[in-house]
């Protein structure tokens, strides 16, 4: 059946979403604040609302929605990878306590908008604590070409997507480096277990993060040029400062903003996070490429697995 959604935030992914969502003749509005329409306009009647704006500005663009005329029906459905700045939440969290009686969903995956935008093929995950907004999501996007499953974690498949961006800006800096095929898999599995350990304290299940959302994009972003986050890397360790970097970067890196709220959420849950604050370090100019990686690698000798 159509339904009527509105995309908020027009960029690389909310653009990509909008044509998913238009091939499957879904009537689509989008917005942006650089755009024509108003934000009234675009969220008037809308069964789905759907968030694909970076992470700074979601706690502004929730709060005017909520002076919007919304249906109680309305489904939300989130696509920003990140976490709040200022209260370290996650979008979903934001969106749920703006609007307290409506269904949240996250949408989150393996998702370069670049290679769907082409029409490759690719997987998703939407994940929400009612199946059946989830479901209804799930059929608005599902194609031949974009495959939808659903999962009822949306806190885990929310972090798989936010955590593996940090990932992506070591596995930049390992590539731009040229350490080998052997280093690129300790660091990406090293991650993974960091990924779980931290999501497991916000609230995440472990087996979430060996799906599509965890293990799957941490993949994809890790060995994609594709990716910004992983340019954010490569181009740290060729030499480049980060202003020069974002400068010139297409769209948003969300990893950057991200580290730094981990390393908050790390001093205040004490919650160890090696790789994480090598990242943090190197953004904030306090190591080189070279000594980040020697401090992960001289690190105290221990078990593959501890509590
Ligand atoms: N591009 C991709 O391949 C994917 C991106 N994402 C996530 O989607 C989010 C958006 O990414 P992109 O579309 O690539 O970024 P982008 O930089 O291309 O677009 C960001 C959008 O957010 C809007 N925006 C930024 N700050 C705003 C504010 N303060 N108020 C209102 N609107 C604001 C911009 O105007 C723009 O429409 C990010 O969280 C990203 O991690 C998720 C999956 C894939
Ligand atoms: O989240 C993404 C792929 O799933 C996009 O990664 P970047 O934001 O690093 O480009």
């Amino acid at each position: 059946m159509t339904k009527t959604i509105a995309i908020l935030g027009a960029g690389a992914w909310g653009t990509t979403l909008a044509n998913l969502a238009r091939a499957n003749d879904h009537q689509v509005r989008l917005w942006s604040r650089q755009g024509d329409l108003s934000l009234e306009d675009v969220v008037k009647n809308a069964e789905i609302v759907l968030s694909a704006i970076s992470m700074k500005g979601v706690q502004d663009v929730a709060l005017s929605v909520k002076s919007c005329q919304i249906s109680p029906q309305t489904i939300f459905v989130t696509a920003t990878k990140g976490l709040d700045a200022k209260t370290t939440r996650t979008p979903s969290q934001i969106w749920q306590t703006e609007f307290p009686d409506h269904s949240v969903v996250v949408l989150s995956g393996p998702n370069l908008s670049e290679e769907i935008s082409q029409g490759l093929p690719a997987a998703t995950v939407v994940a929400s604590k009612n199946t059946a907004a989830a479901q209804v999501v799930q059929q608005v996007f599902s194609s031949g070409r974009f495959r939808v499953y659903t999962n009822s974690d949306p806190v885990g498949v929310e972090l798989g997507g936010t955590l593996k961006n940090v990932m992506a800006i070591a596995s930049g800096v390992c590539d731009g480096l040229h350490l080998g095929t052997n280093a690129k898999a300790a660091l990406v599995t090293r991650g993974l277990t960091e990924i779980i350990r931290i999501g497991k304290v916000l609230g995440a299940k472990t087996e979430t993060f060996y799906g599509l959302s965890g293990l799957g994009d941490l993949l994809a972003t890790c060995n994609s040029p594709l990716s910004r986050n992983y340019q954010v890397g490569y181009q740290l360790a060729s030499g480049k400062t980060l202003t020069e970097i974002l400068a010139s970067l297409p769209g948003t890196a969300e990893g950057v903003n991200t580290c730094q709220v981990l390393m908050q959420i790390s001093q205040e849950q004490n919650i160890t996070m090696p790789i994480t604050e090598q990242v943090y370090r190197l953004l904030e100019t306090q190591v080189t490429p070279k000594q980040a990686l020697d401090e992960l690698m001289l690190r105290d000798t221990k078990p593959e697995y501890h509590q």
